[in-house]
């Protein structure tokens, strides 16, 4: 396999895999960001996406979603069911949280607004409270829910929590495992790769325009390293 190759062991039926990008690269003003890339994401997994500042991760998941295409190469997408987050919220300050909630009732068909409402409330938020007096922290976990709640069968999650403190934390990886849905995946991009690896079956670190997958468990058992760990072990340069 060669380095920049990520392929699910066991895998080549199309019928479980949700997306498959073959041979993409992506130059930004005339940068190469991504090389060549060869991704699979399979169904029913939680795939964390790390890398230093400016490897790519951002645009990797821009080219996932749709919304940039890529230079070369090509993305098969085995479902229409993706749902995005982006790394900042789209909302206007005036807005409170039940105008969120509404924005995605009239925005997306598959929303489930039930679900919504109930982890909202469960999660401590007042429907009332403009957005702008929640915390960073408050607001990205209401975004989390809200694009959560998009019933999707892939869910690309841009730095999903970035001022979350311990508990908080805790809570979305509780709530991440709870309420994702049956035999759907996430890639998640994120910094904090000691918070999250739990969570993560497999990883994707973007390295200089490539990728490098490692099956988290393996990583553990194999190399007797965590996540964090090999990371930086890699990155030490
Ligand atoms: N719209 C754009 N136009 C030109 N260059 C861009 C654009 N967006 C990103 N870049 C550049 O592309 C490179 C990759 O950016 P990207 O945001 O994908 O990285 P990232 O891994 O998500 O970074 P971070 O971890 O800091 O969020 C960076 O060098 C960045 O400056």
């Amino acid at each position: 396999m060669r380095d920049h190759d990520f392929l699910f062991r066991g895998s080549g039926d199309s019928g479980q895999l949700l997306m498959e990008l073959k041979g993409v690269s992506k130059s930004l003003d005339e940068k190469l960001i991504l090389h060549r890339l060869n991704v699979q994401l399979p169904r029913n997994r939680i795939i964390g996406l790390a890398g230093r500042n400016g490897s790519g991760k951002s645009t990797l998941l821009k080219l996932m979603a749709g919304i940039w295409k890529p230079d070369e190469g090509r993305i098969f997408r085995y479902t229409k069911r993706i749902s995005y987050l982006m790394p900042r919220d789209i909302f206007y300050s005036w807005m409170r949280v039940r105008d969120a909630v509404q924005f995605y009732q009239s925005h997306y068909q598959n929303f489930a607004s039930e679900k919504a409402c109930g982890l909202i409330e469960n999660m401590g938020f007042d429907r009332k409270t403009l957005l702008r007096k929640l915390s960073d922290g408050q607001r990205e976990l209401l975004m989390l829910i809200l694009v959560i709640c998009v019933e999707s069968e892939l869910y690309l999650l841009d730095e999903p929590l970035t001022g979350a403190d311990a508990a908080f934390k805790r809570d979305v990886r509780r709530f991440l495992m709870e309420y994702l849905p049956e035999g759907a995946s996430i890639v998640m991009a994120t910094h904090l790769l000691r918070d999250f690896e739990q969570l993560f079956d497999q990883i994707l670190f973007l390295d200089h325009g490539k990728i490098v997958e490692k099956d988290t468990e393996e990583l553990r058992e194999t190399c007797g390293m965590s996540v964090e760990q090999y990371y930086l072990e890699r990155f030490r340069k």
